[in-house]
């Protein structure tokens, strides 16, 4: 796990009072950082074109372009000039080596991006953008200083934003990279250290990324244990009975030692799921929405849940009049998709907003709901699912596309509903339910069309 952060500016300045450090040798590293990568990457004599702005970002890549002359063939443009100090600093000392602004021309084996990292605080104009369109226009390996130019912090970007193979960041990883779109734009993640250990350099965050080493499997170690020691998952089963089957499927999958499919008629599903017409009384969990439509009456859904057994819910339930009610349990978890949070949103008076408007600001309606009910998990899906509760937030990059189907969604309500049936809180059953998600749709090596759930479900085996 690693710490996010909306504005690394108070943990550069505690680099300069805590460990002495100054700004142009925190600048030194940064340089070294994209100097060792392209090293690494490129033989000697390989051209390296790098666009700078007027700040340290700018001031960032004027200094890279030092420490690799002599190897490489540098091209420098520098639409803006100098603005800040060390950025005239290090425009000096690379124009002593003979290199200066010129145009952009031709092709290069590696783009930087220099132009903008987190000083962008206006629209991008015509230069910058007629700069990006070349670059992003360009065959070479693309490397984005800091944050691609055209990047905001709260994660929402330019149309001409920098597209980057790699993103060198500097001194911690800063939460706008992890937004949707972002997954877009900023290609492979790297955090340069700044002259301290990046451990040493950060301080606590609300914000964490997860990372596959954080997965946690419900391994089962006792050995005279049963069936009846893993949990019995209720899983409501509504007009698209599919829907359950795969989350009942899922469920089974991830451990639960019994899962039923509770439907008012009988319906065919596969032999090992079993199906009852209400809550078995061994259910320990319930999840509740996938499929739902409106298969049950109010007093019907009302009976069912009238109990205190922690739930998962997704889908249809959240257009349902009973939701309100459902937000006062504890032991709850949401798993919506962005269209389905703009509905919980209206309905619980944070927010009237579309899509567009939710997904430019996920981070901050995540915090508002998340503060609204601290007791309730939160699991936000998209490319960058985001996980919340009270002021704890998480978010889980590690999905692919592969995923953007219909049905991934059950099977994810159907293994957080798994660990919630074994026992798990609410918020390690959503944080371990969506880490599997992802690492099964990564265990898929076939073509990234071609993923079904019951693929997905297949991959829970071997995580
Ligand atoms: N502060 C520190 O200790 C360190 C800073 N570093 C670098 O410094 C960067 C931040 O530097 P700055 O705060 O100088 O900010 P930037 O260099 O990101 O940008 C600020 C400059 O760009 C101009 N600008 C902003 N938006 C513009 C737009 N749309 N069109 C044209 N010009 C625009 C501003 O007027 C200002 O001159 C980081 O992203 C990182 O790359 C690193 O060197 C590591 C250490
Ligand atoms: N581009 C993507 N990258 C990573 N994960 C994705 C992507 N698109 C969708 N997903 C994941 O797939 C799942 C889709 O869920 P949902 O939209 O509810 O579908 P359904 O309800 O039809 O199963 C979510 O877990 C989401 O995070
Ligand atoms: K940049």
């Amino acid at each position: 796990m690693q710490n996010l952060y909306l504005d690394v500016s108070p943990l550069d300045q505690r680099g300069v009072t805590k460990f002495a450090l100054s700004e142009e040798v925190m600048m030194e590293h940064a340089a070294m950082a994209m100097a060792h990568l392209i090293r690494a990457r490129f033989n000697a004599n390989s051209s390296v074109l790098i666009v700078c702005g007027s700040g340290n970002n700018g001031a960032d890549g004027l200094a890279l372009a030092r420490l690799l002359e002599g190897d490489f063939h540098i091209s420098l443009h520098i639409p803006f000039g100098a603005s800040s100090p060390l950025a005239h600093l290090q425009r000096d000392r690379v124009e002593a080596l003979g290199l200066k602004h010129a145009p952009i021309e031709g092709d290069y084996d590696v783009i930087v991006d220099a132009l903008f990292g987190s000083g962008l605080n206006r629209p991008l104009g015509p230069t910058a953008i007629e700069a990006l369109i070349l670059m992003n226009g360009m065959s070479g390996l693309k490397i984005a200083c800091d944050v691609p130019s055209g990047l905001y912090a709260e994660g929402t970007f330019d149309t001409n934003v920098f597209y980057a193979d790699i993103t060198v960041t500097m001194g911690a990883y800063k939460r706008s990279l992890f937004s949707d779109g972002a997954k877009e734009v900023c290609g492979e993640i790297i955090v340069a250290d700044l002259g301290v250990h990046k451990k040493r350099y950060e301080t606590p965050s609300p914000w964490k990324l997860l990372e596959s080493q954080d997965l946690s499997l419900p391994n089962r170690i006792r050995a005279s244990s049963h069936k009846g020691s893993y949990g019995h998952l209720a899983v409501v089963c509504g007009e698209k009975a599919g829907a359950s089957v795969i989350a009942g499927s899922a469920a089974l999958r991830f451990g639960t030692g019994l899962v039923s499919l509770i439907s008012n008629e009988n319906v065919t599903i596969p032999y090992e799921l079993m199906q009852s017409h209400s809550i078995p009384s061994t259910a320990t969990a319930i999840a509740l929405g996938m499929g739902l439509g409106v298969e049950f009456c109010d007093d019907e859904l009302s009976s069912l849940l009238d109990n205190t057994l922690p739930l998962v819910l997704d889908a249809d339930i959240f257009y349902h009049p009973m939701f309100s009610k459902l937000l006062k349990r504890t032991s709850l978890v949401l798993t919506p998709h962005p269209k389905e949070f703009t509905q919980i949103l209206r309905l619980t008076g944070i927010a009237d907003i579309d899509v567009s408007a939710l997904q430019s600001n996920r981070f901050t309606y995540v915090e508002k709901f998340c503060s609204a009910y601290p007791n309730t998990v939160l699991v936000l899906k998209g490319s960058n699912v985001i996980i919340g509760q009270g002021e704890e937030f998480y978010i889980n990059p590690l999905g692919t596309v592969a995923l953007a189907k219909g049905g991934s969604g059950d099977v994810l309500s159907g293994l957080i509903g798994a660990l919630l049936a074994q026992g798990n809180t609410p918020l390690e059953a959503a944080i371990q339910g969506s880490l599997a998600h992802t690492l099964a749709a990564q265990k898929f090596d076939k073509n990234n069309y071609a993923l079904t759930p019951f693929d997905l479900i297949e991959r829970i085996t071997c995580l």
